[in-house]
């Protein structure tokens, strides 16, 4: 299937709603006919992904997102498949209420949906609750047949977005569909691609219901999926001067691990040379396990300036520690003013001491450390993850990149890219050290902070989801070497598709 030009634009729900009045306009149909066009994609995509099913169970609100359900009903029982429906509430209105009608008048029943219920049985149960209208928390009964169909065991297919989920924040105020698949019709939602969103929409598939380019070419939309872009090509007369000089700085006693996974990314994404400033102790174990990295034993900040004369690039942070050394030689690094990448306890001592950044900056925080930035809980920047990571962008003037599920890159500009790769074998010791070394790399071969942190994410997650082909479960930092390596030569595709 071809690729829709716009299907990296993701929207807000000001925008999408804006997008259905233009796309009606443009194409002079009315509001049932595009409900009728949505039920006819959501069908394709049930009778696409699970041929076998014959009885199906359509769970209805009382919005338009209900209405799609109804009109599903009514085009899956003529495709011949035994359809049963519950609806939420008596009643349901605008266009829904017409589409409610058109179910009941060709002989469908509606079961009502109370709290004692038992769902009717199926081999597959479609989410019809809510959508994009989704204003609060699910109430009791809602809330009660949500739960329900989470636990029915049978394949989930939700209409537009899984109910329950706040399509602009990706986080669930209450109880939320669990969904095997999500059909999401007209444009893509910004909320459907991390945080929450990652475990509740499972795969999304975009429907344009035939809507001209002309609409979404009007809007600009408020965030995009990254693109799985090539790595800035290399030269044949190239040496490895061209290819900049990352100086790793970090590995506190105990934490040799951090900078050596984080040298040696950097080095397997293509820095020219990569140094390690760190605790003597840790030197000769760094030069025998990976001589390539120049490692050297720092033992305060005056050792740490000629290193960081003749370095290109910072990647600052891995296994740092804030105790007095590391304080030490964060204050000197970030006085050198070079382009740098800060994670871990770098982010940590700038939560204690903000600060502005001059040269190019990408601050890789996960929410644990996003939280302390801010000065707020973790639990607030997981509720609203794109405000999160642009309020730090804006705050530090650097590109940031908030981790976890469905990673966000944000501009100081307002630019925000989104990840739709990567696995929860990522969750794990080293990934982001070596996230950070990635980045490092490719700002020391001349890519923007921008740039350097969209391709690093993507490259990263990308080779975690190759790594994770031999399981997610026990997935090392280290594994995702060779095929970041393959994937920086666009040697592999990671055989993972966002739609
Ligand atoms: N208007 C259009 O052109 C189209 C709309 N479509 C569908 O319409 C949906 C949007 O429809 P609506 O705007 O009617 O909104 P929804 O159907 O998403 O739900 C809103 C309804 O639920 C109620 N509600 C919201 N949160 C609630 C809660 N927590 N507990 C109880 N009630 C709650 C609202 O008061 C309202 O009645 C889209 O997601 C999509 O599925 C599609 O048919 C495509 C075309
Ligand atoms: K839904």
């Amino acid at each position: 299937m071809p690729v829709h030009p716009y299907s990296r634009n993701l929207h807000t729900v000001g925008q999408l709603r804006a997008m259905e009045r233009a796309a009606l306009a443009a194409l002079g149909i009315s509001g049932p006919e595009l409900m009728r066009r949505a039920a006819l994609a959501a069908l394709n995509s049930l009778r696409r992904r699970w041929p076998q099913v014959r009885q199906i169970c359509i769970h209805c609100g009382p919005g338009n997102n209900g209405g799609d359900g109804f009109l599903l009903g009514v085009l899956a029982r003529e495709a011949g498949l035994q359809v049963e429906v519950v609806a939420l509430t008596g009643a349901s209105h605008g266009d829904a209420a017409a589409a409610r009608a058109a179910w009941e008048a060709g002989g469908g029943r509606i079961r009502q949906w109370d709290a004692q219920g038992h769902l009717p049985e199926a081999e597959l149960h479609v989410d019809a609750l809510y959508g994009i209208g989704l204003n609060r928390a699910p109430e009791a009964a809602a809330a009660q047949l949500i739960e329900a169909i989470n636990g029915s065991g049978r394949p989930v297919l939700a209409l537009d977005v899984p109910s329950g989920l706040d399509t602009d924040s990706g986080s669930c105020p209450g109880a939320a569909i669990r969904a095997d698949a999500t059909v999401t019709f007209i444009a893509g939602k910004r909320g459907l691609y991390t945080g929450r969103a990652v475990d509740q929409a499972g795969a999304v598939e975009l429907a344009t219901l035939g809507v001209p380019d002309s609409v979404y070419a009007d809007v600009s939309p408020d965030a995009q999926l990254l693109a799985a872009e090539a790595l800035p090509p290399r030269h044949r007369h190239a040496n490895k001067g061209n290819y900049g000089h990352v100086l790793v700085v970090g590995g506190d006693h105990g934490m040799a691990g951090a900078v050596r996974l984080a040298g040696e990314s950097a080095l397997r994404a293509g820095a020219g040379l990569v140094s390690v400033a760190t605790r003597a102790g840790h030197v000769s174990a760094l030069n025998a396990a990976r001589p390539e990295l120049m490692a050297h034993g720092i033992d305060g900040p005056q050792a740490l300036a000629s290193l960081l004369e003749r370095a290109s690039v910072l990647a600052l942070g891995p296994g740092l520690g804030q105790a007095a050394w590391g304080h030490a030689l964060w204050l000197t690094a970030l006085e050198a003013d070079k382009p740098l990448v800060l994670d871990a306890d770098g982010l940590n001592l700038l939560a204690r001491e903000p600060r502005r950044f001059g040269a190019a900056a990408v601050l890789t925080p996960h929410p644990g450390e996003a939280a302390r930035l801010l000065g707020v809980a973790t639990a607030a920047v997981e509720q609203d993850r794109f405000a999160a990571a642009r309020e730090l962008a804006r705050r530090h003037g650097a590109v940031v990149v908030l981790k976890g599920a469905g990673s966000l890159v944000a501009d100081p500009d307002g630019r925000l890219d989104v990840c739709p790769w990567g696995n929860p074998g990522m969750a794990s010791g080293g990934m982001g050290d070596l996230l950070t070394g990635i980045v490092a790399a490719l700002l020391a071969q001349g890519c923007s902070a921008w740039q350097a942190a969209c391709l690093g994410v993507g490259l990263h997650a990308r080779a975690g989801d190759c790594a994770a082909r031999h399981g997610e479960r026990g997935l090392l930092a280290g594994d995702l070497l060779v095929p970041l390596r393959a994937l920086g030569n666009g040697m592999a595709e990671s055989g993972f598709e966002h739609e």
